[in-house]
């Protein structure tokens, strides 16, 4: 049971003042994310950490202000020049000090508010970015107007958030001071001794000084206080997953030892034979299925490095003791192709196969759920509806994980805990450093396909400014007439955000008119059976340019497709650039990459091109992409942060996992069932970084 001393953070929003539905459901966006499975409570806005801060203090004059700068000045109001009628012009307010004269500028401004604001005659102080237009300093709707009595009002430094659109910096941060000011006083859950030694404060003392901050140089994940924030989370994380980890290592696993006679039908149906690394990792898969104690390892390989098969023959193995798998894949479309690379090799052994995603509905649905249930399928493949509490299972005894980040830890345990002993594989494309691994999947063995199948040509890779298209249509041409295939990526638009990225859907319409009907589209907006269509089609050959949003980031699988376009490749990170890159150079023809993007580039997404030219090794991209984060993305569009965490940045906070790591070991020896005073305090850390499940596996026993 949560602790009643959190209650009041865990009200929704709407608890707190002027927060109405409308509110709500912008911040919801910004806090949790559009579509998310939960509400945003008033914790969310108590962990949304600022990325920057303005400093408001007083600066040396009106003539000395330079162009873009926010700056404050004290000035005195000289006249006012309201919108003529019927005109678009603004109203603008002109005041000066001893060094010059400024106009503040008002669209849309109402003359009554304005009058009282800036009363001609008196002084104000007012701060907000300047902008010299025609030799006349102005500043177009101050962010604070402060008459002299209440200049206590002026916040120096100002923190500034994270944004969304439709949202004020101002009502931000009101509400996210409201909800700081919520947070009681809880028990400490930290070591004494360790606190001490690193110089940091308390948790709540720790959130008031990273929200109020006294310097601009205060916004830093270095800091004391952000880094007890981080420590905190980091630590909820590692005792989380070794709850997990020791609640699996519980039930025992079974031995699983087939007599090989099915691997034996897939090696000889594969058209090629195993890479040293998928058969090693095989060999190490199979080791552990022989092994009474349950399997719990990670298969890491980079893109296109062949995890299928292995994955395949993993529950060959599992079927020769007469177990099932389940296979779960992050999407729809990925759980289709999954499908359909497996079943004419599972065939040909005699593997019955199924697919079950949340598309499948009806009389077919529960056809496939009887079948499960009476053992007469050997593999399925699924999605989320695979852990629904409906489905269960004859025998299952391996479940296989594709993209695990993506899914949460108690999915995982949802999907386990419909077999006995069920043995666990995490398939996972992104190549994550080895420091996250611990972050992400705790400890798990680990198997690693470093090598890619034989043959592999490496893919050509240039970056080209998108103004540039002319020649680029007149190379896919080119290319086209030789018989290629092409993806076209667009970033996604995101809602209301007003980005001027090129809609996949308006670019397919111009690749049409100039290619016409050999060029396919495929989305997230559209429907299921409609996107299977255009992959398909793809496929087949039937289109040979397929226009589509990054839905094919992970795990599409077209050998014969060769040449990648990323549009706006500046907006993407490194990661998501190396896995769509990774969609090609899947097959023995050679590939290219042209990253189109639009200048004038900032520093880091100039960096990320050049190592994207560079080099095609994703563990050594990864790294690269940790170093590169945080340097000042740019403010406004979604921090980049480290994923699935939201106080701790791995680039500053990393060398503190091993410390929590070991902490947490420690921990559970002591006091396995956090019992204890500060197992007390430990269970409430849980639950404010979001980690209930563990606790609930506490309970469970
Ligand atoms: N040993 C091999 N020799 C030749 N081709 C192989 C070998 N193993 C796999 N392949 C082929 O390589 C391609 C990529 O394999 P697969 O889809 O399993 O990659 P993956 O590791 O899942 O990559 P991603 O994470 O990018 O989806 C497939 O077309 C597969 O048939």
């Amino acid at each position: 049971m949560r602790p009643d001393i959190l209650n009041p953070l865990y009200r929704s929003l709407q608890s707190l003042e002027g927060i109405g539905p409308k509110l709500e459901k912008t911040l919801g966006k910004l806090l949790v994310g559009s579509g998310a499975e939960r509400e945003a409570r008033i914790l969310d806005l108590v962990f949304h950490l600022p990325a920057a801060a303005i400093d408001r203090s007083l600066q040396p004059g009106i003539a000395k202000a330079p162009e873009g700068a926010i700056v404050t000045l004290k000035a005195w109001v000289d006249r006012h020049q309201p919108t003529p009628r019927h005109s678009r012009a603004p109203y603008k307010v002109f005041c000066h000090d001893e060094t010059g004269e400024i106009a503040l500028v008002f669209f849309h401004a109402k003359e009554d508010w304005l009058q009282k604001q800036l009363p001609v005659g008196e002084t104000r102080y007012v701060s907000g970015k300047v902008e010299w237009f025609n030799g006349q300093a102005q500043i177009v709707h101050p962010d604070h107007i402060v008459a002299e009595a209440d200049f206590a009002e002026l916040p120096l430094i100002e923190p500034v958030y994270p944004m969304t659109a439709g949202l004020s910096p101002k009502t931000l941060r009101r509400v996210i001071d409201e909800a700081v000011g919520l947070v009681p006083d809880l028990p400490e859950w930290q070591d004494a001794a360790w606190l001490k030694r690193q110089n940091w404060p308390g948790f709540t003392v720790a959130l008031h000084t990273v929200h109020h901050p006294e310097a601009a140089a205060d916004i830093d994940p270095a800091t004391p206080a952000w880094s007890r924030l981080a420590f905190d989370e980091i630590l909820a994380g590692q005792l989380a997953l070794a709850l997990v980890r020791k609640h699996m290592r519980k039930t025992a696993g079974s031995a699983r030892t087939g007599d090989g006679s099915i691997r034996q039908k897939i090696l000889a149906a594969l058209p090629f034979s195993l890479t040293d690394g998928q058969r090693q990792a095989v060999a190490e898969i199979e080791a552990d299925l022989a092994e009474p104690k349950r399997m719990l390892r990670l298969l890491q390989g980079d893109v296109g490095s062949g995890k299928t098969v292995v994955a395949l023959m993993a529950a060959a193995a599992v079927a020769e003791a007469g177990g099932q798998t389940a296979m779960m894949a992050p999407t729809e479309l990925l759980a289709r192709q999954h499908l359909k690379t497996i079943t004419p090799l599972a065939e040909a052994a005699g593997l019955t196969v199924a697919v079950l995603t949340g598309r499948d509905k009806g009389k077919e649905r529960k056809a496939v759920e009887a079948a499960l249930a009476a053992g007469e399928i050997d593999i399925v493949v699924g999605t989320h509806a695979l852990f629904q509490s409906a489905t269960a299972f004859k025998n299952l005894a391996l479940a296989i994980v594709d993209e695990q980040h993506r899914f949460g830890v108690h999915q995982r345990l949802a999907l386990t805990a419909k077999g006995s002993g069920t043995d666990v594989l995490v398939m996972t494309a992104t190549p994550i450093p080895r420091t996250l691994v611990l972050t992400y999947f705790g400890d798990m063995d680990v198997s690693r396909l470093l090598e890619k199948p034989a043959g592999r040509k490496p893919v050509k890779t240039s970056s080209i400014a998108l103004d540039r298209m002319g020649e680029v249509l007149d190379g896919l041409n080119r290319a086209l007439a030789d018989g290629a295939k092409v993806y076209w990526v667009c970033p996604l638009v995101e809602e209301s955000e007003a980005l001027d990225a090129a809609a996949a859907e308006d670019r397919y319409a111009a690749l049409r008119a100039e290619f016409g009907d050999i060029v396919g589209l495929v989305h997230g907006r559209m429907k299921a059976a409609e996107k299977d269509t255009a992959m398909a089609d793809f496929l087949a050959g039937r289109t040979k340019i397929l226009v589509s949003t990054t839905v094919i980031e992970v795990g599409v699988d077209v050998p014969d497709a060769t040449i990648m376009v990323i549009e706006h490749a500046e907006r993407f990170g490194l990661a998501q650039l190396h896995q769509l890159r990774g969609r090609v150079g899947r097959g023995d023809k050679p590939s290219t990459c042209l990253l189109l993007y639009k200048g004038p580039l900032s520093e880091t997404a100039h960096a990320r091109l050049a190592i994207m030219r560079e080099t095609e090794d994703g563990f050594r991209i990864a790294e690269e992409d940790l170093k590169l984060r945080g340097e000042g993305e740019v403010l406004g569009t979604r921090q980049s942060g480290t994923p699935g965490f939201r106080v701790a940045r791995i680039e500053a906070h990393g060398h503190l996992l091993e410390a929590a790591r070991d902490d947490a070991r420690l921990i559970l020896e002591r006091d396995p069932e956090l019992g204890g005073t500060r197992g007390d305090a430990l269970r409430i850390l849980l639950y404010l970084f979001g980690r209930d499940e563990a606790v609930r596996l506490l309970r469970a026993g």
